[in-house]
């Protein structure tokens, strides 16, 4: 099953409905559900291009990778899961985004083990970057080590420490990006939301993309972080220009946002 909170819940009532010895027929009709999520999970990826050589390493080693044993040697602050990455559908969408817009200069926060920022390197001309904000050093090595092989590599830039400070200095910097993806800490989204806007280090006609917006189903769902789903809403709104906003249901929820008058460019 995807990264879907739905799927998710829908499994773990037919595991209840097995245990408690439910009708069979109703057993059955969950089942069917359940296997419509996973035949429709599986088609989305056939349908899906497939991952380029080095993003396919990235994959392999994200899911085999001794995240217990890191942590235990101090490597990493947390044992990290799998499923923190943007994986083969969101990285080629973010790969096909980065096409059509033409993007040269991209602001991601969350590096991970790299699939993101490959997936839009491998979109970006030969003189783009892509400049990733992450705190565990150790990722940043791990994700040196395997793109070493693609000559993609050279076109991610990534700066150690917390995004919030990072992307200050980004601003003082007067550095902008045409796409700016947010995958780090939910808690910052708010905070770098308006920065993108507000501090302009969205360029002009540039795009926005949130991952994780459904907040692992607390932005739907009564929850304990339901207020930062809602904060993020919030900020967006707040921000001096009018803003067009398109959630995409992709894994666990895309927000796309733009200015308004890069998307209703007919005023007349
Ligand atoms: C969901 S993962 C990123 C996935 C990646 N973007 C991808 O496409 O596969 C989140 C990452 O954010 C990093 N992170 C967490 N808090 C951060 C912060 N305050 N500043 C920078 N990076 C942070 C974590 O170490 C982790 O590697």
């Amino acid at each position: 099953m995807s990264f879907d909170r739905v799927g998710a819940r829908l499994e773990a009532a037919i595991e209840e409905a097995r245990r408690s010895g439910t009708d069979p027929d109703v057993l059955a009709a969950l089942n069917s559900s359940c296997d419509m999520f996973k035949r429709r999970d599986a088609f989305t990826l056939k349908a899906t291009s497939e991952h380029s050589k080095t993003l396919a390493k990235i994959s392999h080693e994200t899911y085999t990778h001794d995240w217990q044993w890191e942590h235990d040697q101090g490597n990493i602050p947390r044992v990290f899961y799998p499923r923190m990455t943007s994986g083969r559908l969101e990285g080629q969408f973010l790969k096909s985004l980065v096409s059509m817009q033409r993007a040269k200069r991209i602001l991601e926060v969350g590096l991970f083990m790299g699939n993101g920022a490959l997936s839009m390197a491998e979109a970006l001309p030969a003189d783009g970057e892509i400049v990733s904000l992450e705190t565990c050093e150790r990722l940043k090595n791990l994700v040196e080590e395997m793109t070493k092989s693609s000559h993609h590599a050279k076109k991610i830039r990534v700066e150690l420490g917390p995004a919030i400070e990072t992307a200050k200095k980004l601003v003082k910097a007067g550095e902008k990006f045409d796409i700016i993806f947010l995958d780090g800490d939910k808690k910052d989204y708010s905070t770098l939301a308006k920065m993108a806007f507000d501090d302009n280090l969205l360029s002009e006609g540039g795009t926005l993309l949130v991952d994780n917006a459904f907040f692992l189903g607390a932005a739907y769902m009564p929850s304990d972080d339901s207020h930062l789903a809602q904060g993020l809403l919030d900020a967006l709104d707040s921000c001096k220009a009018p803003l067009h906003r398109v959630m995409v249901p992709m894994n666990d929820g895309v927000l796309m946002v733009r200015r308004m008058a890069d998307v209703e460019t007919d005023t007349a």
